[in-house]
């Protein structure tokens, strides 16, 4: 098991060191290994261990920063898990320091729905003429799977002619991810939930890690004294990396280390 790079250890304490502080952890390629089928995927449990006796440390918030809507995300993490959860890329939002007034998702206008509707139907004939190809459902988006399609030739072509399909649909945010292609009605990101945390938990610096594409708008809004924290390859915008969520445990252990 390759060990942390010493400048993140560095990093990780001078994080560590601020008073007030969020944690927070994108889940699939992150907190979980990525599986051939999304209802397989569980976090690793030395780090769903670790990550719940961070929550438990004085001035440590803890919050999982998702791409998956919160259903599904409760699913595949049970509890006990942190208290704070972001779903659909931003788009649902379960804070319970925060008024329960608040709804965990906005409620779709009517042309978001019509819109919603259309892209699902238009996903659903490409699935419906690959083999592997499968979709996922999500209150504000649906998601083209690829990853269990017989060749890559398969899966390319799927998520080619998926664009293609939807090209002509206005008011559409397409995200390609490791395998998939997901097209939400929803404009909301990672980056704008991660700032939204940062004020409700009141913290001085967050930690962000994550794996995927959708993960960068996260990195994107880090400040000098947060963390940024890359899985895997791939050009990132965060400033340290880990190269597979299997060193996942031994980060959070130094870093619950640093706040004991
Ligand atoms: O932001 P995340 O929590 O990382 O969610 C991103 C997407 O993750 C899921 O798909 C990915 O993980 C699957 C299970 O390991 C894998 O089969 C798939 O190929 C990956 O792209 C989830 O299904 C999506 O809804 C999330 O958007």
């Amino acid at each position: 098991m390759p060990k942390l790079a010493p400048e993140l250890y560095a990093a990780l304490s001078t994080f560590a060191g601020h008073r007030r502080i969020l944690v927070a952890l994108d889940f699939d390629g992150t907190l979980s290994p990525l599986v051939d089928r999304p209802e397989d995927a569980r976090p690793t449990p030395q780090a769903a261990q670790v990550f719940e006796e961070l929550s438990q440390q004085y001035g440590v918030r803890t919050a999982v920063v998702s791409g998956r809507n919160l259903d599904s995300l409760t699913e595949v993490y049970p509890a006990p898990r942190p208290e704070n959860l972001i779903g659909s890329h931003g788009a649902e939002r379960r804070v319970p320091s925060v008024s329960s007034d608040s709804p965990e998702q906005p409620e779709l206008s009517a042309s978001q729905r019509a819109n919603l509707k259309e892209l699902t139907a238009k996903l659903s004939e490409v699935a419906q003429r690959h083999e592997g190809v499968s979709l996922e459902y999500k209150p504000s988006a649906t998601v083209l799977h690829v990853r269990q399609a017989p060749s890559i030739e398969v899966a390319d072509a799927a998520i080619i002619e998926g664009q293609q399909a939807l090209a002509h649909l206005d008011e559409l945010r397409l995200m390609a991810g490791k395998s998939v292609l997901e097209a939400s009605v929803h404009s909301g990101n990672k980056g704008q939930a991660l700032q939204w945390l940062r004020e409700v938990l009141d913290v001085d610096a967050l930690l962000f890690i994550g794996d995927d594409v959708t993960d960068e708008d996260g990195f994107r809004i880090l400040n000098r004294e947060d963390l940024g924290i890359k899985v895997g390859e791939g050009p990132t915008l965060a400033a340290h990396r880990i190269e597979t969520p299997e060193m996942l445990p031994e980060l959070l252990e130094f870093l619950l280390s640093m706040r004991n």
